[in-house]
């Protein structure tokens, strides 16, 4: 096993550490803005489901939405699994919200007795 001593870190090693490091964070702000935007756009496709009786998931639309994710992955050299992977995880999230909406929208109905 390698024993690390900070202390002992080339200054020029640790410039480059931190400049990357401002990078990564710069990276992971922009994904977080952009799901929350993502996240923003499902919403209101789940009001619009709940409202017209559609089923919360399209499993076809999933389909086309993976083909496509993983041509993109593989000619940015991204791993397509790990494409497919992440983008099946934030739909499984949609979906629950989804089916949340539409259980919200249901007893709202019962409520009113319609
Ligand atoms: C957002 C939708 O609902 C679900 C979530 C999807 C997504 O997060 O991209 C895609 C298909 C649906 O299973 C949709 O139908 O467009």
């Amino acid at each position: 096993m390698t024993t690390s001593k900070p202390q002992e870190v080339d200054p020029a090693v640790s410039a480059e550490l931190a400049r990357l490091r401002d990078s990564i964070d710069n990276i992971d702000a922009a994904v977080v803005h952009m799901l929350a935007e993502r996240f923003k756009c499902t919403q209101q496709v789940g009001h619009l489901k709940a409202a017209h009786q559609l089923p919360p998931a399209d499993p076809s639309r999933e389909a086309q939405q993976i083909e496509r994710l993983r041509r993109l992955a593989e000619s940015a050299k991204l791993d397509p699994a790990f494409a497919e992977k992440l983008l099946n995880f934030i739909i499984a999230e949609v979906i629950r919200h989804h089916e949340r909406i539409a259980d919200d929208a249901g007893g709202a109905a019962a409520d009113a007795g319609e």
